[in-house]
């Protein structure tokens, strides 16, 4: 993008399913930094974060890695330059978390490359999902949480400028879902531009800045302070919650309980 200082950017972006318009000319510009993605089911939060890592080709508009054009970057390239947190990891049974978290490294080595569990990068990564008591375990004997941190290690264990999670905090309790929340603002405060979707918007709001989508289209992009963010969140989720700003962060609260 021409003068941008983006890491990676949405331009004009239009995503149709027959009738359904999922993305509706989408601009959206991604630098250093955590930015959650927030909005109701259907909002096009999953389609955006796909589009962005170049997993599915929007019906209009462009997407733009650094200065190039998407299509013109080599998927080696783009592995490099970007890690992946699918919504809902495949996995073989029979591998072990180690070879799993190690296929991480293959994005950066290339295909080619050895697939090595005892990389640094892979003990790193094993180590700060605390998961490396784990490492001979097959995925397939995993619960759900356990898995979806071998899932993080394995896209950490990129060590790509740029990290997509679609719901990185599904089937984890509540202790491990703040671990993510210091995760991605380490990984944030280390010079990554990190990128989640969350339902949970009480981990959202830790975030950089959030992107509340509504119908396919970006309703607000603010850090959490915006004085907008409480009636974006209201209408976004019709009523369901209510968002608390006299404190040093916002929070919200579900309706039921007021
Ligand atoms: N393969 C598909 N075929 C047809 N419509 C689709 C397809 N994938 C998504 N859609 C539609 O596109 C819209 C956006 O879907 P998307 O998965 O991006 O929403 P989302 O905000 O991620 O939702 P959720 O919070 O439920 O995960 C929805 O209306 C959905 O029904």
């Amino acid at each position: 993008m021409g003068g941008s200082d983006a890491m990676l950017a949405a331009q004009n972006i239009t995503v149709r399913y027959g009738e359904r318009v999922a993305l509706q000319a989408v601009n959206l510009e991604l630098t250093v930094g955590w930015t959650a993605i927030v909005g109701p089911n259907g909002a096009g939060k999953s389609t955006l974060l796909q589009v962005l890592a170049g997993l599915q080709k929007p019906d209009a508009g462009n997407v733009y890695l650094g200065q190039c054009a998407l299509p013109s970057v080599s998927l080696a390239a783009r592995a490099q330059q970007m890690a992946w947190l699918p919504q809902q990891g495949e996995y073989r049974p029979d591998m072990s978390v180690a070879e799993c978290v190690a296929l991480g490294r293959v994005a950066q080595q290339g295909i080619w490359a050895q697939v090595l569990p005892d990389d640094p990068m892979v003990k790193e990564a094993l180590q700060r999902l605390e998961i490396a008591d784990w490492r001979s375990r097959p995925l397939g004997a995993l619960s759900g949480g356990e898995r979806q941190r071998v899932f993080l290690a394995r896209a950490l264990a990129t060590d790509a400028p740029i990290l997509l999670l679609d719901e990185p905090t599904t089937h984890l309790d509540p202790q491990h879902q703040i671990a993510v929340v210091k995760l991605c603002q380490a990984l944030a405060a280390a010079g990554k531009c990190v990128v989640t979707v969350l339902h949970d918007i009480n981990l959202a709001l830790q975030a950089d800045q959030l992107v509340v989508m509504l119908d396919g289209q970006i309703h607000l992009k603010a850090p959490p302070s915006h004085p907008d963010l409480a009636k974006a969140l209201a209408s976004a989720f019709a009523g369901a919650l209510t968002v608390t700003t006299n404190a040093e962060r916002p929070y919200v609260l579900p309706n039921f309980l007021s």
